[in-house]
């Protein structure tokens, strides 16, 4: 236990009582940055989402970067009818997966539809990788500010960070390799092409990941299981509501901090964010929450970087 004398007090965190800062539970947070601040870097272990999360929301043009499917699909040998039918998939599932009202398990057997339909899309032609690498490059600078700086950090106090992602794997690899942050602690688990023999797009390599799947569990029987089994602090960041999940199924978890991104109409989600994560950070296109919580556990110490 942190001692009375070491204390970090949350109301004197100035960066996290800025307006667009939202905590339910302030006494727990205080209590988690705390723990977390007295376990340090050995303890430590980082999962976050991809698109969204580490891609902005927005970028300073107002324009969105786009997912990591959306940079898949303009890939240009990607037949105009598979393009058409993925997005008259996202037309009719994208509402599901986001619908505030739609409880959890109900949304899940939607989800393993459109997954399942998307792979079922990706077969039968052939797609040169290095099409992804020409698409990804145009959004190697949409991640948010201060993503480097944060990632490079994670490297050097080798804290383990894993990138999980409902997304496409091989655009969110790119993007990670071609903006260098894809450094030694990474690992990306996602839903990775699969080719035939003949070299033939084949859908997706086992396990598929969707939205509300994205867990530990997938993790097991790897060696990045080995790695951060017992580091049972975690950060969580994501964007949307089943990303708070993605620590469940570790074996210990003492502490998780659960931070949200939230942008899209926060007049309405704000209270299901707020009962789903620790601390919601609405229109916040940076990593600087993150990196003072960081900061905080690497110096022992508040935030000096802001
Ligand atoms: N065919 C699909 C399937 C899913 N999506 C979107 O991808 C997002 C998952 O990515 P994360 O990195 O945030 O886990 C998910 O939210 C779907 O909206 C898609 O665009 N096309
Ligand atoms: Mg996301």
């Amino acid at each position: 236990m942190v001692g009375q004398a070491t204390k970090l007090h949350l109301d004197e965190i100035k960066i996290l009582n800025s307006e667009h800062v939202k905590i339910k539970d302030r006494i727990k947070v205080e209590h988690m940055i705390n723990e977390m601040i007295y376990g340090g870097r050995n303890k430590l272990q980082v999962v976050s989402d991809f698109d969204y999360t580490i891609t902005k929301q927005r970028l300073n043009n107002g324009e969105k970067v786009l997912s990591s499917f959306g940079m898949f699909n303009c890939c240009k040998s990607l037949p105009s009818d598979v393009i058409k039918e993925s997005q008259n998939l996202f037309n009719k599932y994208r509402p599901i997966e986001i619908d505030p009202h739609m409880p959890t398990a109900e949304k899940v057997i939607f989800m393993i539809e459109w997954w399942t339909k998307t792979g079922d899309l990706l077969k039968g032609f052939s797609l040169a990788h290095n099409e992804i690498d020409d698409v990804a490059v145009r959004f190697k600078d949409g991640l948010r500010d201060g993503t480097h700086e944060l990632f490079r950090d994670l490297n050097e106090l080798n804290v383990p960070c894993l990138v999980f992602s409902a997304g496409l794997g091989d655009s969110v690899v790119s993007v990670l390799k071609q903006a260098k942050v894809l450094h030694p602690n990474v690992k990306v688990v996602s839903n990775f092409l699969q080719y035939n023999s003949e070299g033939l797009l084949n859908g997706f390599q086992e396990k598929m990941i969707h939205t509300f799947n994205k867990n530990e569990t997938a993790l097991e029987g790897t060696d990045y299981y080995d790695l951060i089994h017992d580091r049972d602090h975690v950060i969580i960041m994501g964007d949307s509501l089943g990303d708070a999940g993605m620590a469940d199924g570790m074996p210990v978890t003492t502490h998780i901090l659960k931070i949200g991104f939230l942008f899209d109409h926060p007049e309405h989600n704000l209270p299901k964010y707020m009962d789903t994560f620790d601390i919601v950070l609405i229109d916040d296109q940076t990593m600087n929450i993150p990196r003072a919580i960081l900061e905080m556990i690497k110096t022992k110490d508040y935030p000096k970087i802001f």
